[in-house]
């Protein structure tokens, strides 16, 4: 059965972080496909930022240049409203039929994750895999996780035991400590070596996280 990750982000920019671990979840689920999906209307982010939306976009094109695994969707850019990922795995399901569908995400975002919209819909719908980020660890995880997480974590990865979702699986791979709110804050002062050269050269060409 094929597998495809889904890799959605506000990336804002996209930088080296989210390639390590993209590459990781392929080589550790051995996916066959990546596809980075930028986040229209990030509802639950505090934009501190002048880019827009079709720049965030712009950017990611930048980066799947770098895998033959990686591609890039613009079916968040173009959806009105706010982006709930419930809307984006619903789309995907629809084109991908035999096809295992894993949610690529780190800690930091698992640990928000029953704030998402309908994410208990969400959990059944595609599978979890999981980037560790920082100090934030499974000790933190809310309440409501605890039930889910073992039981997803148990699931068998390769036999399809009927519809696809409710599994989970936590990479194995370290995390580069890179993010995106400090390469925008640490532009200015010309630290650039966080993201790849054509998105470096992207950002200073639009003129974007000028203070
Ligand atoms: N360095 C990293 N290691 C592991 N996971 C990461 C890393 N950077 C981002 N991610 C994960 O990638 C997804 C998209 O991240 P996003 O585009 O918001 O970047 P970010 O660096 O977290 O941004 P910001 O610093 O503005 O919050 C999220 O699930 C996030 O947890
Ligand atoms: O569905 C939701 O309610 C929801 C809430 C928070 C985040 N998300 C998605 O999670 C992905 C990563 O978000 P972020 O904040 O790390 O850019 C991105 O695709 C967001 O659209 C989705």
């Amino acid at each position: 059965m094929k597998r495809v990750g889904l890799f959605g982000g506000t990336f804002d920019p996209p930088h080296n972080g989210h390639i390590h671990i993209a590459q990781a979840f392929a080589d550790e689920l051995k996916l066959d496909n990546v596809i980075f999906i930028p986040a229209g209307d990030p509802y639950h982010k505090l934009r501190q930022s002048n880019s827009t939306a079709e720049q965030r976009l712009c950017m990611v094109e930048q980066v799947i240049a770098m895998d033959k695994r990686f591609s890039v969707s613009d079916c968040d850019v173009r959806r009105k409203g706010p982006t709930y990922t419930i809307d984006t795995v619903s789309l995907f399901r629809q084109v991908f039929t035999q096809t295992q569908l894993w949610w690529l995400l780190g800690m930091d975002s698992l640990l928000q994750l029953p704030k998402w919209y309908r994410y208990q819909a969400l959990l059944q719908s595609v599978n979890l895999a999981i980037a560790q980020r920082g100090e934030q660890g499974l000790t933190e995880l809310p309440n409501d996780l605890q039930g889910w997480l073992p039981e997803a974590l148990a699931k068998n990865l390769t036999t399809p035991d009927g519809a696809d979702g409710g599994r989970a699986k936590l990479l194995q791979a370290s995390f580069l400590p890179v993010s995106s709110h400090e390469i925008r804050a640490e532009w200015s002062k010309g630290k650039h070596d966080d993201v790849p050269a054509a998105v470096a050269q992207y950002i200073d060409q639009e003129n974007l996280y000028r203070a």
